[in-house]
């Protein structure tokens, strides 16, 4: 607190708004459902540097300059780490998996799952996509022919689908028939996941002495039952309520890693083959897991985690991805139909056969429609590092700081948290014109312009930071374009889709750590309606 709110700090140069309240800083805004402009705001009125003040008078650095960004997460990324609270929670939570691991650990864990998520494997997904896709458009149309108005959530839709997908996909485990509505532990477990853990951070703040205790835990399974049963008798129903959620993700990942490693071990052949033949994810990782150098192997518990960790990070930020596009397309009718055309168009070439991997992605107008909406509404608005030592932050475009000079370059001192503002990076008029801030596909089928190759960003995908880039980029972002793509060519040309009218017409997008669709700006159910026509094709 000393250091925080009393002593000089040499971030105290930068620019930045002033801070909203003494103890919160302008965290709030930050944190508000409706910050959008507040975060306009900063670029307008600061530029691409902003110095912010977070809980208890902490500084904070918002930064989407490119050449910091590619410092802080390729060149020095071993400088800015994810926050050790934050990875102490996600252990606790998910297991040591992607999410939860750091430095030489986490460079193991991803050597060896990136081969999983190769586009090779991504071709022979294809078709297991397209055959959820295909549940998908049966469950929707068995429920429009129930409904007298034709309206039906979107978004509740689209995050079905979307666990079908990584359950598929990743592990090939069905979590949801989607032809049929059925109680599902495991899907609500993940829906309450994030929202239990947001009302719960004060007790969370609290865990990073206990950090020991939770590495302990992990490889003392005894120990780790103990602390379980302490938690069960917290006299808190939302810590007993985060406890029932973790042992549904965990048992359930460990029951389909039991059910995959006992069918590998099987004597039946047939059995057998299901893994070494499997397409999906988690088949492909302990075929590779067998192969590789005795060092490089993963242990069980760190696959198991890995289950909980890819169903945690691929299902909102897929199913609300894919919302946003079916909300745009009924703001756009041109566009709809235009991308409607191009699917039919194609379909009708391949002899009226779903497409295959390469004919999906060479599609110009699907691809300007996914690129465009994740660069304009990345599903994640930020996300934060912080450094592990003192560090030098080189700028592209130098910096005036409030005492009159010009900064080249930052210093941040040991443990400055730093926020790769995702959002701004995406929408910066000095970088994407003075359309920036306009849904416009048709930027991504004529030639970019010069200032976005010029910016050199650092994100793995299009120019753009929504996976962000370098050793903790996201993992999943062909895997999540390809499903993206295919629900679309299923949905799209299946049906006509329009806004509905009257109460439900008024769609508003919540800033979260991933943005979610309300309708109006009161209302606190996660939620989309929209009106589907079915086309008959
Ligand atoms: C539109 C969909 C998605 C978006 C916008 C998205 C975005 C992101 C972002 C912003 C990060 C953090 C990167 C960082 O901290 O630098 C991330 C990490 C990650 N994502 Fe995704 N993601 C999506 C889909 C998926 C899917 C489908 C999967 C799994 C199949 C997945 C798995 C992961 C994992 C495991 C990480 C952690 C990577 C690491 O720390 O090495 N994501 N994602």
């Amino acid at each position: 607190l000393l250091k925080c709110y009393v002593l000089p700090s040499p971030l105290n140069d930068i620019p930045g708004p002033r801070s909203h309240s003494l103890l919160k800083g302008s965290e709030d805004r930050l944190q508000q459902r409706d910050a959008w402009p507040f975060l306009d705001q900063l670029t307008e009125d600061y530029g691409q540097v902003v110095k912010l003040t977070s809980l208890f008078g902490k500084h904070v650095v918002w930064v989407f300059d490119p050449l910091a960004m590619y410092h802080i997460v390729l060149k020095d990324q071993d400088v800015y780490e994810e926050s050790p609270w934050i990875i102490i929670g996600r252990k606790l939570f998910m297991g040591p998996g992607l999410l939860s691991t750091t430095g030489a650990h986490h460079r193991r864990q991803r050597k060896l799952l990136n081969l999983v998520f190769s586009i090779a494997h991504m071709r022979r997904l294809t078709p297991v996509f397209g055959e959820v896709a295909s549940r998908l458009r049966t469950g929707i149309e068995t429920q429009l022919q129930a409904s007298a108005d034709g309206e039906v959530d979107v978004l509740g839709w689209m995050g079905r689908a979307a666990l079908e997908l990584i359950g598929q996909g990743g592990f090939g485990h069905s979590f949801d028939p989607l032809v049929q509505d059925v109680p599902n532990d495991f899907a609500s477990a993940i829906k309450d996941f994030v929202p239990t853990i947001q009302s719960l951070m004060i007790y969370l703040a609290l865990i990073i002495p206990f950090s020991p205790l939770i590495d302990a835990c992990e490889r003392y399974p005894a120990l780790s039952a103990f602390v379980g049963r302490c938690f069960d008798c917290l006299p808190h129903a939302g810590l007993r309520r985060l406890k029932a959620i973790v042992d549904v993700l965990t048992s359930t990942s460990r029951s389909i890693y039991a059910e995959k490693q006992a069918a590998l071990e099987s004597d039946a052949a047939e059995t057998k083959m299901r893994v070494l033949e499997g397409r999906d994810l988690m088949s492909v990782l302990l075929r590779k897991n067998t192969r590789v150098d005795a060092a490089d192997r993963l242990p069980a518990r760190e696959i198991i985690a890995q289950i909980t960790t890819f169903t945690f990070a691929g299902t909102d930020t897929t199913s609300n991805a894919l919302a946003r596009i079916l909300h745009l397309l009924c703001l756009h009718r041109d566009a709809q139909a235009a991308l409607r055309a191009e699917l039919l168009e194609a379909r009708a070439r391949n002899g009226g056969a779903d497409l295959e991997y390469d004919a999906l992605v060479a599609l110009p107008f699907l691809d300007a429609v996914c690129r465009e909406t994740l660069r304009l509404f990345p599903p994640v608005p930020w996300v934060s590092r912080v450094t592990n030592k003192d560090a030098r932050l080189p700028l592209a475009a130098p910096l005036a700081l409030r005492d009159g000079t010009r900064a080249s370059a930052l210093h941040l001192p040991a443990r400055t948290t730093v926020v790769l503002a995702i959002h701004s990076a995406n929408r910066s008029t000095q970088i994407w014109g003075a359309d920036a801030r306009e849904w416009r596909p048709a930027r991504w089928l004529g030639t970019l312009p010069a200032a976005v190759a010029e910016a050199k960003s650092p994100g793995v995908y299009a120019n753009l930071m929504t996976f962000t880039g370098g050793g903790r980029s996201c993992i999943g972002f062909k895997f999540s374009q390809l499903e993206m793509k295919v629900v679309l060519a299923t949905l799209v040309s299946s049906f006509r889709l329009s806004l509905c009218e009257g109460a439900n017409a008024d769609i508003i997008w919540n800033r979260a750590p991933i943005a979610y669709p309300t309708v109006g700006p009161t209302d606190k159910t996660p939620r989309l309606p929209l009106r589907l026509e079915p086309l008959g094709h």
